[in-house]
């Protein structure tokens, strides 16, 4: 059985429901958008996500897309895989995804836009240098995709 983890949280806004699981489905936890957002095609824009948390510690979170919001919004997060730090734990840190419209579209406050989920570190790494790697040779990227 999973261990569970307390975070503290902080919300910039009223007009968002609080972070729940939907339906057990997934583990990940989906983020809505804090205010209304309206984008021409080709436009940026810094969305808050209205809240603020103080991660346990040893862990980062991701942010990601949901797979569905391409179809609802036309939007693509420029960051592709937004990362936050166990150090943005903060009572300014609110976090944020960065999109880029796609086509003319509105968000609107409360619009289920992203999904997170928080990992461990990953351990220290030392870089050891060498000319002359001791794994197997696949031959190089694309070597194996011919047909
Ligand atoms: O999608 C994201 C990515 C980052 N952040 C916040 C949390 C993260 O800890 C902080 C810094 O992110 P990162 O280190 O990826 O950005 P940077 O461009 O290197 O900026 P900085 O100089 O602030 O580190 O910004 C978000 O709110 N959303």
């Amino acid at each position: 059985m999973k261990h569970t983890e307390k975070i503290q949280i902080k919300y910039f806004s009223d007009k968002i429901e609080r972070l729940r699981y939907i339906d057990g489905k997934s583990d990940w936890i989906d983020l809505r958008a804090a205010e209304d957002v309206v984008l021409k095609a080709g436009e940026y824009k810094l969305i808050p996500l209205g809240i603020a948390m103080k991660l346990p510690k040893g862990y980062e979170a991701h942010v990601v897309p949901r797979s569905s919001t391409f179809k609802n919004f036309g939007v693509i997060q420029t960051n592709h895989y937004g990362v936050i730090d166990e150090s943005y734990c903060g009572d300014n840190d609110q976090w944020f995804v960065p999109v880029m419209a796609m086509r003319d579209t509105e968000i609107h406050v409360n619009d289920r836009i992203c999904q997170f989920r928080i990992m461990e570190h990953q351990p220290v790494i030392e870089f050891e240098e060498t000319d002359q790697l001791d794994g197997t040779d696949r031959g190089g990227f694309g070597s194996t995709g011919k047909a």
